[in-house]
């Protein structure tokens, strides 16, 4: 990152107000008689029909319209474990994201805690304040825990962005990508560098979509996932594989795919080169990913690369998912966000990255043109029929797999 860069940025949020955020009212609130309205004596009415009916709080409160960005800090894009107040930055990027995208207010809370029970105490003991739980930046195996634990607990859906938010975004593109490359997801040889939160899920997802888990060779900071280590968790157990092979080197070779949910700069261009005819590389580590698109394409050139950056084409990047799914999700009041929701989700991305593109979103991405093909495999998020096509997939799948609370609004998000 140039030094002009780095001051632009540290700029942007440092003025006209620090931060990214504000709360603003959605009501009047000048004369004694609004007050008397908003405040005492008035508010006493919606407290007493919330305290008669639960569901009230929909009706008189901002619940439904609320998700609330948890994080422990501990994974915070690929910078590591840097603590809840350093991840404030990122919280906040994602609350501006939901209003910006979805039109969901959103709030950023950092938790600082001891034990994954006073983690999980925490939340569970704030959910019901919100319509949503996104969390995000928890580090694996922890956030498997957790989620589950959470889900258990809460009326509200729980997420975890960097799990299903990135798996989702990753099986879009994935899919498309191996499209236009002749592939079959069912045929691919896959390598995952990173074997945590992003990682575990991203797999899990693609073995929804065809992948054969055979086939995935999953690496950490030791190398490999194989049969023969006694050092590796639960989770990362299920992508153990039986085989002799040690390296990132040694799997490349042959390999169809690639997908970095690891760190900065760890896919050398000499191992690129290894890779099958027509390979796919989302290397999608942020800010830096695994390997530099630039670096990428002076060694293969029938290559179709993604990174989590706005600033190359195929931004592989949860943003892409997060607002829109959340957005259906409380619209229909859907108490969790199941795996047909997720891949209501893929399949609205994926076929979106197919259709022409508005005038606007060119401009907006400071390009000439984009059309399906290598440079343009997913949407982007300035797209804005993200919001209608994936809301929309996701409503009907919550309404449909039995999840939705309410019935699907007359005319929803028809535009
Ligand atoms: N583009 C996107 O939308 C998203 C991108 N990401 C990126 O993915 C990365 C991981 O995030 P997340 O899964 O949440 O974090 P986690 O902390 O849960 O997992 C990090 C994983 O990366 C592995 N890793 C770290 N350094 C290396 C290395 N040198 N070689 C091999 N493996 C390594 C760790 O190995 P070990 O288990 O041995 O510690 C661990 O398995 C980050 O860079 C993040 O920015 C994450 C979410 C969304
Ligand atoms: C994009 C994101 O959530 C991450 O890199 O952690
Ligand atoms: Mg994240």
């Amino acid at each position: 990152m140039s030094e002009d860069f780095r001051q632009q940025a540290l700029h942007y949020h440092a003025y006209p107000v620090p931060g990214k955020i504000s709360v603003e009212l959605s009501k009047p609130a000048n004369t004694v008689e609004d007050l008397a309205l908003a405040y005492s004596p008035g508010v006493a009415e919606p407290v007493r029909e919330i305290a008669q009916n639960a569901e009230n709080v929909y009706k008189y409160t901002g619940k439904g319209n609320m998700v609330a960005v948890i994080t422990n800090g501990t994974a915070i894009l690929g910078l590591g474990n840097l603590g809840p107040l350093a991840s404030k930055p990122v919280m906040e990027g994602k609350a501006l994201l939901f209003k910006r995208f979805a039109g969901l207010d959103s709030i950023d809370i950092e938790v600082k805690h001891r034990t994954i029970d006073e983690f999980v105490d925490t939340v569970a003991n704030i959910a019901d304040t919100f319509g949503g739980i996104n969390l995000e930046d928890i580090k694996a195996p922890d956030c498997f825990e957790i989620e589950k634990r959470l889900i258990e607990r809460c009326q509200v859906p729980v997420f975890h962005d960097d799990q299903h938010g990135t798996a989702i975004v990753t099986a879009a593109g994935m899919l498309n990508a191996l499209e236009l490359q002749g592939k079959d997801i069912k045929e691919a040889v896959i390598i995952c560098l990173g074997a945590g939160a992003a990682a575990v899920a991203c797999m899990e997802l693609l073995i929804k979509c065809g992948a054969q888990r055979e086939k995935i060779y999953m690496l950490d900071r030791k190398g490999v996932i194989h049969t023969r280590r006694d050092d590796i968790n639960e989770y990362k157990q299920l992508f153990a594989n039986n085989t002799d092979k040690r390296t990132l080197e040694d799997v490349i070779e042959g390999a169809d795919i690639f997908v970095g949910v690891s760190g900065p700069d760890l896919l050398a261009p000499e191992a690129l080169k290894l890779m099958a005819d027509k390979p796919i590389v989302f290397a999608c580590s942020n800010p830096d990913p695994e390997i530099k698109p630039e670096l990428a394409h002076a060694v293969r050139n029938d290559l179709i690369m993604g990174t989590g950056r706005s600033d190359y084409p195929n931004q592989v990047n949860n943003v892409i998912c997060f607002p829109f799914i959340f957005r259906g999700a409380l619209d229909v009041r859907a108490s969790e966000i199941n795996d047909e929701m997720k891949l209501a989700a893929v399949n609205a991305i994926r076929e979106l990255a197919k259709e022409p593109v508005p005038a606007e979103v060119i401009k907006a991405a400071g390009v000439d043109k984009l059309a399906f093909g290598p440079d343009y495999i997913i949407p982007k998020p300035m797209d804005p029929r993200l919001l209608p096509r994936v809301a929309k997939a996701v409503a009907v799948a919550a309404v449909e797999s039995g999840v939705a609370r309410i019935e699907m609004p007359v005319g929803y998000m028809e535009v």
